[in-house]
């Protein structure tokens, strides 16, 4: 009974995303609002842009032929700035004065920027030839009227608002945030800043958790810390019900000591098991299941098991109830090991580790010494987790391997 599961780390995936319904409900928000959010459908552009040819330097509108032949001196016969193109048309050996971002003058087809000009009363000295199109944005060079930019599922950051704004959207629509009420367990948990009796220690996974969930487009809900009885297990449940979470993440309580009662105080309350632990290190004891409208994500107390299996499974999942179709996309990429590794056993392992620089042009992981799953301030020093595959015979440094960035490490 004690033996693991073979249930690969990408098959628990697989299985947590497969129940998820593709059809997410959909809120429309202002754009100012909708960072983190994801799109609930393609998004065309309402116009073009630039909407007609612009210089991208200060300097002159030319024709290009007029500079062929130096020297010549052309006649300044107007302005062109930003906001306030110049209405006339440019003939043979006439320049105007323009501006960046400036509309460039009809008959003009060239920028002459004003470092490569001499300008004395009204007239304009070129000191160098200019080539057809120098420094001319044309128009629709980044993007034209009904161009579709932006796909429903895209998560929203600071450089997708921009192009949405730019495409004069005011406001988009977005999925509704999927709701993840965290429930922490375990008698020995305060909460940071309280009294803190000598067998306690401060709950920090469910403040990780809330982050993680916040940072894949969700909204976390704090279901506080219950003790480690059915009952305190039960109110939490039924907390999690009155929120009408769709997600109830469970943080400790998983594996098989006489206090883990998360598996069966869920069972009591009705829980349809998926599948309980997992070939991973850490992470291990990880529970799924469903519970009414409900799904279950059971992860381990230790804090890096919580983070790590946070981030492999209960991010893909907001990703998923947010209407990402990329969401059960792992985003591993390739590195060389910077130190020798030892043979693993059976469970795949995520091994914090720093990166460096190598010479194969790869960046070299190099996993610490300690890896015991309590330990946060190794996490806090890492920069990425190396996959190591179950059974991954011994590698020494230069090997090929595969990494995961740690989000925001530095
Ligand atoms: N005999 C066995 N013992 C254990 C096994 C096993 O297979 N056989 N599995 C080990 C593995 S692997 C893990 S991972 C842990 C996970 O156990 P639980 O999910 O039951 O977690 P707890 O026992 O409740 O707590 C573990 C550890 O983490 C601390 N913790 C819990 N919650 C929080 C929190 N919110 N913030 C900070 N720290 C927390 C807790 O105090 C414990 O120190 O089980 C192994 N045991
Ligand atoms: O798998 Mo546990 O998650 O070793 O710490």
């Amino acid at each position: 009974m004690n033996a693991l599961p073979p249930l690969s780390v990408a098959d628990a995936r697989a299985r947590i995303l497969t129940e998820v319904a593709p059809d997410r409900p959909i809120e429309i928000v202002p754009l100012a609002r909708a960072l983190g959010r994801t799109l609930a459908k393609d998004l065309a552009s309402r116009r073009t842009q630039p909407p007609k040819a612009v210089s991208a330097m200060d300097g002159y509108a030319v024709r290009a032929a007029d500079l062929a032949e130096l020297p010549v001196k052309l006649r300044r016969i107007g302005e062109s700035a930003a906001g306030h193109g110049f209405s006339g048309r440019l003939g043979a050996r006439e320049t105007v004065r323009i501006f960046t971002g400036a509309p460039v003058p009809d008959g003009a087809d060239a920028i002459l920027i004003q470092e490569d000009a001499r300008a004395e009363a009204g007239l304009i000295e070129p000191l160098r030839s200019v080539g057809e199109g120098a420094y001319v944005r044309p128009k629709g060079l980044d993007f034209v009227e009904g161009e579709v930019l932006l796909l429903r599922g895209r998560h929203l950051g600071p450089n997708e608002i921009a192009l949405a704004a730019a495409m004069n959207h005011a406001e988009l629509a977005v999925t509704r945030r999927p709701r993840v009420g965290i429930l922490a367990t375990g008698d020995e948990l305060v909460a940071p800043g309280q009294n803190i009796g000598a067998d306690q220690i401060v709950a920090s996974n469910s403040f990780a958790v809330a982050a993680l969930v916040e940072s894949a487009g969700g909204e976390p809900i704090d279901l506080g810390i219950a003790a480690d009885s059915f009952e305190a297990l039960e109110t939490g449940v039924r907390a999690a019900r009155d929120v009408r979470a769709d997600v109830l993440v469970t943080l400790g309580g998983a594996s098989v000591g006489d206090h883990d009662l998360v598996k069966p105080a869920l069972a009591k309350e009705g829980m349809e098991l998926g599948f309980w632990r997992i070939a991973m290190r850490p992470g291990k004891p990880l529970i799924h299941g469903r519970l009414g409208p409900m799904t279950i994500l059971g992860l381990p107390g230790n804090p890096v098991s919580a983070i790590v299996a946070g981030l492999l499974f209960l991010w893909p999942l907001v990703r998923a109830l947010s209407g990402d179709p990329k969401a059960g996309e792992e985003a591993s990429e390739p590195a060389v090991l910077g130190d020798a590794v030892s043979a693993n056993d059976g469970r795949q392992d995520y091994l914090r580790a720093t990166l460096a620089p190598s010479a194969t042009g790869l960046p070299a992981a190099r996993p610490f010494e300690a890896q015991d799953s309590s330990l946060l301030k190794v996490l806090a020093q890492a920069q990425c987790l190396v996959i190591r595959a179950p059974y991954a015979p011994a590698g020494k440094a230069g090997d090929p391997c595969r990494i995961i960035r740690l989000p925001g490490a530095r």
